[in-house]
């Protein structure tokens, strides 16, 4: 709770705002000054909680908060659906909302040591202004109802105008660090205007900010990247990024899933076909490589690629030429490569199943994207991100998570990495909300909510091995003299039997409990010699 409110003083207010200017001066990084921001703003009028947002496409995006669970960093507020955000957004100066206010407040549940409904309480917010355009919010939520008054909200308006400074420092600091000069970084802001935009990646561990600044590095330059790391950790995302931050932003991104295919159909796929190349060629088709041409072509699962579709490829990354199938016609394609793997694609070179001026092709700049369970606490913030979108997609007034569920998501080694936080995030609220009935204000979720299983002491470190897609936390065992390679295709094999088992060989839904693509699974089966019917050698199905 807060402490007894005070009468604000020009001498406090002064005292408060003189450390934040003399904060700005010193370069520290934009995350540092939101968050001493807040901490003065709280100082200054004492509240529960404090939240500094950007506008960002139709959404505000948390950069700060204090006195929120550490899941609102992840969490994207649509304007269009929090009635007090567009409210504030459309009030070109501070606005409160009394405590006997109709409007939802859109932290409820978020409050830290709040554990029921956020049911009486105060709040105020302003928004801040830069170049004339409103950038973002400034938010304060006190428990106690009537804690705000006149002279807070001009407070308020003198802490919103000190942020737009802070952001303008901030930005200012990023472009030095950057070294890139005001006029390029508009020109890219115009240029990323036009094209799609690439889904976000969250994150703010240690891991993951190195990962981010590799993707910067690399993006702007023309090399292939190869994108490595187990099932479900953001591959496909972190190539959106790339091709997002590169040059080629304006022309598509082509994707393939080299596994989903039959091999038959591989080399067509890439390389286009004309009429009559095969039985079933009924017209001329181009292949993703000519779809793709002047921008990027992911190549999904690239460790499943046949070898002679392998050394086709390499020739035609070499040559800038390729013919589609069927016919003598040379067509010039320019194509960056990006290709993602959770495979282990040097053991891969080594037991002869990629070749290896190929992989070296490919890896000309490899990317690791690290397991969830070395991410530290972006759990929490994905898991704000990904409950937010549910709330939202179920029309739930808030879905938060208490302390207990928040322990045992942090806890958890998350085999099946963000695919999987995401399906469970997306099942447990789905079950929480059957479960009530009488639709209450705030869903929250607790561990007994979560049905995560226990962990073998050892999952995380099996886990490890990119080679290993998704096991599902049993027993491990190891035979003296057993590779670790041999040891992780027998878990693997273990894994894939008692799942098709537990699921009647249900392809799909076998595949689904385990985290992998129904193609991969087939091929996962068949390379470890499991039936993928009862009774039955492998097959591909
Ligand atoms: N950092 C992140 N922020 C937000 N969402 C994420 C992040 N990482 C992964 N996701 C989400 O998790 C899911 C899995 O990500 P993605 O498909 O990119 O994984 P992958 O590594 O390519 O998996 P696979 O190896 O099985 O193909 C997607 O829905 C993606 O949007």
């Amino acid at each position: 709770m807060t402490p007894d409110r005070v009468t604000l003083t020009a001498d406090e207010l002064l005292e408060s705002v003189a450390p934040l200017v003399a904060d700005m001066g010193a370069g520290l990084p934009g995350e540092e000054l939101y968050r001493r921001l807040l901490q003065s703003l709280r100082v200054l009028l004492p509240c529960d909680a404090a939240a500094l947002l950007r506008l960002e496409d139709g959404s505000l995006l948390p950069l700060a908060v204090d006195g929120l669970s550490r899941d609102t960093l992840g969490r994207r507020f649509r304007i269009a659906e929090h009635p007090r955000f567009a409210a504030l957004l459309g009030a070109g100066g501070p606005l409160r909302f009394p405590s006997d206010s109709p409007l939802p407040d859109p932290y409820d549940g978020l409050v830290e040591g709040v554990h029921g409904d956020l049911d009486v309480h105060d709040c105020v917010g302003c928004p801040i202004q830069l170049n004339q355009r409103i950038w973002g919010l400034l938010t304060l939520d006190a428990l106690q109802p009537d804690r705000f008054s006149l002279a807070d909200l001009a407070a308020l308006q003198l802490f919103a105008n000190l942020a737009a400074a802070i952001v303008t420092v901030a930005g200012r600091i990023e472009q030095l660090e950057n070294r890139v000069a005001l006029e390029s970084l508009r020109a890219e802001g115009f240029r990323l205007a036009a094209a799609p935009r690439a889904r976000e990646l969250i994150g703010r561990s240690a891991a993951m900010r190195r990962l981010l600044a590799d993707i910067e590095l690399v993006a702007g330059s023309e090399l292939s990247v190869l994108i490595q790391g187990e099932t479900g950790v953001g591959k496909e995302l972190v190539a959106e990024a790339i091709h997002a931050g590169s040059p080629r932003v304006a022309r598509p991104m082509i994707s393939l899933n080299c596994a989903a295919l039959p091999e038959t159909l591989v080399e067509s796929e890439l390389f286009g076909h004309v009429r009559g190349a095969f039985t079933g060629a009924a017209g001329d088709r181009p292949g993703k490589f000519e779809l793709a041409d002047g921008g990027t072509l992911f190549l999904d699962e690239v460790g499943e690629l046949p070898l002679p579709v392998q050394a086709k490829l390499l020739r035609v990354l070499q040559s800038g030429q390729l013919q589609r199938l069927g016919s003598d016609r040379e067509h010039r394609v320019d194509v960056r490569l990006i290709a993602a793997s959770n495979r282990d694609l040097a053991e891969e070179v080594k037991a002869g199943r990629l070749r290896a001026d190929f992989y070296h092709r490919l890896s000309a700049y490899p990317l690791r994207v690290p397991p969830l369970r070395d991410r530290g606490r972006d759990v929490l913030l994905l898991s704000g991100f990904f409950l937010e979108e549910n709330r939202s997609r179920l029309g739930i007034g808030a879905a938060r998570l208490d302390a207990s569920a928040q322990a045992a998501l942090l806890a958890y080694g998350w085999p099946g990495n963000v695919r999987e936080l995401e399906h469970l995030l997306g099942r447990s609220v789905l079950k929480a909300r059957a479960r009530h009935p009488q639709r209450p204000r705030i869903l929250s979720l607790g561990a007994e909510d979560l049905e995560l299983e226990a962990q073998p002491a050892d999952a995380s470190s099996a886990a490890a091995s990119p080679g290993l897609a998704a096991p599902d936390g049993g027993a491990v065992r190891r035979p003296a003299g057993e590779s670790l390679q041999e040891a992780v295709d027998a878990l693997k094999r273990e894994r894939v039997r008692a799942a098709l088992a537990a699921h009647g060989f249900n392809r799909a839904a076998a595949a689904q409990a385990l985290g992998l693509d129904r193609a991969n699974l087939i091929r996962l089966a068949k390379r470890l010699g499991v039936a993928l019917e009862p009774g039955k050698g492998p097959r591909a199905g």
